[in-house]
């Protein structure tokens, strides 16, 4: 059995307008109350993920700022493999460029981030790939429909999931990964099995092995019916 799940949270557990899925909860309950290991990954704040954790009920592993930061249980210590200041540098550069035009860019959560950047998608995220591969900057710009984030190379959701993985005593074989979007398809290599919700694009469903049939939490449900059979047999 697949020791560990690890799930993205916006629109994988939640739908788009960021409501949980009240049965996506439930399934959650079900396998830590089985003894499998479920880490919200997520390119939100820790803080923000401590207290999902604590409402939802896993034992607080996450993976944060995709992939910048991670952390076993509540009470581990918080690993910080992102490079804020890089992601800072390279923000400075889009936030001019935009103010010339007339944009303003609005950060997201600037005070709980350790690891990247995150700010509102009021522009479109190739123009600033186009600037950020211009000036050389070494960051990838990530659009999860929800916010565009900066993090530096190199530093993804996936490799957070091999290094927790490490941490965890497992192989990333032994784990599932599930998401809906670019700053998934990393951690959806690196698992043993990784599932996209049929929400994703195509690009985030081609790297899964499997795509669900039903869109946001309900296809994160049938994955883990599907991957869990005898955990909601009865
Ligand atoms: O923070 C975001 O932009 C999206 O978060 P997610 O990685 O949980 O989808
Ligand atoms: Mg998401």
């Amino acid at each position: 059995m697949l020791k560990a799940l690890v799930t993205d949270v916006d629109g994988t557990i939640t739908d788009r307008r960021r409501r949980i899925n009240t049965a996506a909860i439930e399934a959650i309950r079900t396998l830590v109350d089985s003894g499998i290991t479920v880490v919200l990954a997520s390119g939100n704040t820790v803080c923000f993920m401590d207290g999902l954790c604590k409402m939802i009920g896993t034992d607080g592993t996450i993976i944060g700022e995709n992939g910048g930061v991670y952390r076993r249980t509540f009470s581990g210590t918080l690993n910080i493999s992102g490079d804020q200041k890089v992601c800072l540098a390279a923000f400075e550069e889009l936030r001019d460029y935009f103010a010339e035009k007339g944009i303003e860019l609005e950060l997201f959560g600037a005070q709980y981030r350790f690891a990247d950047v995150a700010f509102a998608r009021n522009i479109d995220a190739d123009e600033a790939r186009a600037i950020i591969r211009d000036r050389h900057l070494p960051v990838r710009v990530l659009d999860t429909g929800f916010a565009i984030h900066l993090q530096v190379l190199g530093v993804n959701k996936g490799t957070a999931l091999r290094e927790l993985a490490g941490e965890l005593g497992i192989h990333p074989d032994e784990m599932m990964a599930i998401g809906d979007s670019e700053n998934d398809i990393e951690m959806l290599r690196a698992a043993g099995v990784g599932v996209a919700v049929r929400n994703a694009p195509a690009l985030t469903q081609s790297a899964a092995d499997w795509v669900s049939q039903g869109m946001y939490g309900e296809g994160f449900v049938e994955a883990v019916k599907k991957y869990y059979p005898d955990l909601f047999s009865r």
